[in-house]
């Protein structure tokens, strides 16, 4: 049970014809993998399969060494994810949103509650409705929402969408520290280059649904200036394919 995430040949066509083909990769405890992509490339559906919202065509995904399609609780129990979009309920607070989500976990009393609305910025915003929240903090709320059970891998689509430099920094602060001080597993996808350059110790890239392998990115920044260089020659010569 050493790897936290592992993909098998993993399939899915949509009846358009696009999709994913035949991905497979493995995420070591502990790793930040940023998962990278062009536009349509197949992004979130695979995150969407990995959480057990899709079903797969082939192959299979094992959290924690459970399969998502046999033991979908096991595996899921401890991830945390945000997929697309955020979608609290509007007419709710972010403390009522977080007391709902709450019910899902044991142990989840309003301590933590708090304190994940602290470590999002969003405390002071705690009893006002969603309603009046703007993209980024919605976002924020995500995040929050994500981190409440305290899980040991997070799944993370897009999750910098939205926010504002000042987010963005303070996301980067999290992303380490969660790795660092809890160990936690990051599996996020962006169109961010430069932030996953800073926050992620592997990467992969994703194009027209064909996976190219996960990479360390400190040997990449051995071969390349930034890793913006290395993606960009990467989806030029695979982009077309
Ligand atoms: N429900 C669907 N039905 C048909 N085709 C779909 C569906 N969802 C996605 N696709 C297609 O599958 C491909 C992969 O889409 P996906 O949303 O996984 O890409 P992505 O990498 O997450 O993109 P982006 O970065 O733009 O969010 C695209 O060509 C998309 O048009």
């Amino acid at each position: 049970m050493d790897k936290a995430i592992v993909i098998e040949n993993l399939s899915k066509t949509y009846k358009n014809n696009r999709g994913i083909q035949d991905i497979n990769l493995e995420i070591d405890r502990g790793d930040i993998f940023g998962f990278l992509g062009p536009n349509g490339s197949g992004k979130s559906t695979t995150m969407k399969v990995m959480v057990g919202l899709m079903k797969a065509d082939k192959g299979d995904v094992r959290i924690n060494g459970y399969s998502i399609s046999q033991d979908y609780e096991k595996a899921m129990k401890k991830v945390g994810c945000i997929i697309e979009s955020v979608t609290p309920f509007t007419y709710l607070t972010a403390y009522e949103n977080m007391k709902l989500c709450g019910r899902f976990y044991e142990g989840v009393g309003d301590m933590r509650i708090d304190e994940c609305l602290d470590i999002t910025g969003l405390l002071k915003f705690k009893n006002e409705k969603i309603k009046n929240y703007s993209l980024g903090m919605k976002q924020r709320l995500g995040i929050a929402m994500a981190i409440l059970s305290n899980p040991e891998i997070l799944i993370l689509d897009e999750p910098l969408n939205g926010l504002d430099v000042e987010a963005m920094v303070e996301f980067r602060k999290l992303v380490l520290n969660l790795s660092e001080e809890h160990k936690t597993t990051l599996f996020i996808s962006s169109h961010l280059i430069h932030d996953i350059e800073l926050t992620c110790n592997k990467v992969g890239i994703l194009y027209g649904g064909k996976f190219s392998g996960v990479d360390s990115t400190q040997s990449i920044l051995k071969n390349y200036s930034s890793l913006e260089n290395y993606y960009l020659s990467e989806v030029d010569l695979n982009g077309d394919s």
